[in-house]
């Protein structure tokens, strides 16, 4: 290898490189766990029945070793002879009767549990994206998509486990427990107290084992959202990978990802293990106190053998809920990242806010004025410097010039996916910002570069540009934008089901699709992102002819990279870094022998 191709050489490491969420390191919070409570508001009189259910399951549960006790020192006893046959079978009964009631109540709030838990985490879901939906531009430039995806996703469904059964298995737990300790202490006090002497031990060998399990469990989160982003990258990036063979390097990078991230929650399933064992030894421990004690208490005849048992019982069914509170500590834990996360987009507000006293825009004519724009993407890298353009309804208009220059940008100022640093947008007169954004954008048409085409038939992709469109009204669009004729060679003409990415269709074919579309939605202001891709000459001819149909009468933006196709506009804007620098029409520019000439002298060198 050179020495110069050595230097320019990637780092293989430094690739793909993916700006982490940030870490999430706020202590056990109340205020958010109230919030996210704040969910399950509305199905507080769903709840009602269900925790009754479950304290009449738990109180069943609690008689069963009172019945024991009975059984034992009343009829099993020999001193009480063969008289206390019927007693036992009436306390067998009773027992019978207590588990029925048991499994009865727990069937009821298993069931309605998840039911509500579902409810909650559809709101849940629902929110979030409806609130994403509505956040600008600058947000998505700053997150990978899977990033974002994975809150809708993961960080969602992470809190399934709270809301379905979570919060009524953890007020069982606490009324277990409760009804467990005032039975051990009032029953005896000094063998209650004995057996529960373990269980501050165990609350402070737990309680330094949670923050080491918390931040283990962000880790494993912080590691999935990298290989969401590296997927979701991948596979919208699957056709460069392979025609520049890049499968093996992108392998070998997920492949790492993908082991870093099971070492991550390796780690933390390991941690969170660790929490059984220390309940079974503490378990272990009170047991023996039990015995030990018990036995000793018996011999004093201060306790019966029956009571003996009966505590066995209750303490068999104590660690069995610690045990479980412990694993949904673990679970608010994980709940805790997850809602920190999934809150912090919720507070994100909009960067382009709609003023609380915004009006619709009233029906348009078409004129557009920008005012002095000056806009910047990051602090101090202005990408306009001050531009001013006066377009009458109804006028072409051409913006060119070299990559990067702003010609995207001010159509992004137009639909006010981003708002001016300085200056104004000004349509009909009005500045856009004092209107309502979807008054806006209803009224402006984009024809994108690269045509989304949705997953549907022909004619419902040619409906979303007017919802409640006839087919007729469709068939018309697609007559006058030259489309007709191809999708009627389709199989199922209109009918055909198209893919998520439109690709049974040629990029004319789509261009002249996504035509109709915006023709369907008659705007009277239509911004059209020229496609860079070579296109035969006979669909160009086609495209030329259909964009005549479409730009009639209207007011329009044309990002333009073939300059053939902007000689008939009424007005070219040329752009250099920023800034306008020609403005004319076609035979006036080239007249001027300027910019613009230049640029289109270069092009018909380039061909
Ligand atoms: N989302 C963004 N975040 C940061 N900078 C951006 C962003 N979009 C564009 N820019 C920068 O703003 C400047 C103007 O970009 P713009 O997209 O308006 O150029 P353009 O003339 O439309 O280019 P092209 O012909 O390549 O589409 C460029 O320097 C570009 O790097």
């Amino acid at each position: 290898m050179s020495a110069s191709s050595k230097g320019s050489a990637i780092n293989k490491n430094e690739r793909f490189v993916y700006q982490d969420d940030e870490l999430i390191e706020k202590p056990f919070n109340w205020g958010q766990l109230r919030r996210l409570f704040t969910y399950m508001k509305p199905y507080m009189r769903q709840l009602s029945p269900v925790i009754a259910m479950m304290i009449l399951g738990t109180l069943t549960r609690l008689g069963v070793p009172a019945l024991v006790i009975l059984a034992i020192d009343e009829a099993i006893s020999p001193e009480n002879g063969e008289s206390s046959i019927p007693k036992l079978l009436l306390f067998a009964g009773l027992m019978l009767l207590l588990y029925i009631i048991q499994w009865a109540s727990n069937t009821y709030r298993i069931k309605y549990t998840n039911i509500i838990g579902q409810k909650v985490i559809y709101d849940l879901r629902k929110h979030l994206f409806q609130h994403i939906q509505k956040l600008s531009f600058r947000f998505y430039d700053k997150r990978p998509a899977g990033s974002v995806l994975v809150r809708v996703t993961n960080d969602v469904n992470s809190l399934q486990d709270l809301f379905t059964n979570g919060v009524v298995n953890l007020l069982m737990d606490c009324v277990q427990l409760l009804g467990i300790v005032i039975i051990l202490l009032v029953w005896n006090f000094k063998l209650g107290l004995a057996v529960m002497i373990t269980v501050p031990l165990m609350f402070l060998v737990s309680s330094s084992l949670r923050k080491r399990i918390r931040f283990a469990w962000q880790d494993v989160r912080i590691k999935q959202s990298r290989i969401n982003a590296h997927l979701n990258e991948s596979i919208q990036g699957m056709k460069v990978t392979q025609a520049y063979v890049q499968e093996k390097d992108n392998m070998g990078f997920f492949t790492k990802m993908n082991g870093v991230n099971m070492k991550s929650w390796d780690r933390a399933s390991a941690l969170n293990q660790t929490f059984g064992p220390v309940i079974e030894i503490t378990a272990a421990i009170g047991t023996f106190i039990l015995f030990w004690y018990g036995a000793h208490l018996i011999q004093q005849d201060v306790i019966t053998v029956g009571l003996l048992v009966g505590y066995a019982n209750y303490i068999g069914n104590f660690w069995e809920p610690i045990n479980r509170l412990g694993q949904m500590y673990s679970q608010l834990l994980i709940a805790m990242a997850s809602s920190e996360r999934i809150f912090e987009f919720i507070d994100e507000e909009p960067t382009v806010a709609e003023l609380k006293e915004a009006k619709p825009l009233p029906k348009i004519k078409g004129d557009v004025k920008f005012d002095q724009l000056v806009f910047e993407y990051e602090k101090g890298r202005p990408a306009l410097k001050g531009v001013t353009i006066d377009v009458k309804a109804g006028q072409s208009i051409a913006l060119v010039g070299h990559t990067g220059s702003g010609k995207s940008t001010i159509i992004n100022l137009l639909c006010r996916f981003y708002d001016p640093v300085q200056g104004r947008v000004l349509i009909d007169g009005i500045d856009i910002r004092d209107v309502s954004i979807e008054s806006l954008r209803s009224q402006v048409g984009i024809v994108l570069q690269d045509t989304f085409i949705f997953a549907g038939t022909i004619r419902d992709n040619i409906r979303y540009g007017r919802l409640d469109a006839t087919d007729a009204e469709i068939v018309k669009a697609a007559q006058a934008v030259n489309a007709h004729d191809f999708i009627m060679n389709l199989p199922d003409g209109y009918d055909t089901q198209v893919e998520e990415r439109g690709n049974v269709l040629s990029m004319g074919q789509r261009q002249l699709l996504s035509f109709a579309r915006a023709l369907l939605a008659d705007p009277r202001i239509l911004i059209l992102d020229e496609a860079t891709a070579s296109i035969d000459t006979e669909t160009e001819l086609k495209i030329q002819e259909a964009l005549k149909a479409l730009l009639a009468g209207r007011t329009s933006f044309m990002i333009a990279h073939r300059l053939s196709t902007i000689r008939h506009a009424d007005e070219i804007i040329v752009l250099d870094h920023g800034r306008i620098v020609e403005q004319g029409n076609h035979d006036a520019l080239i007249a001027k022998r300027g910019v613009y000439n230049g640029l289109i002298e270069a092009q018909y060198r380039f061909l």
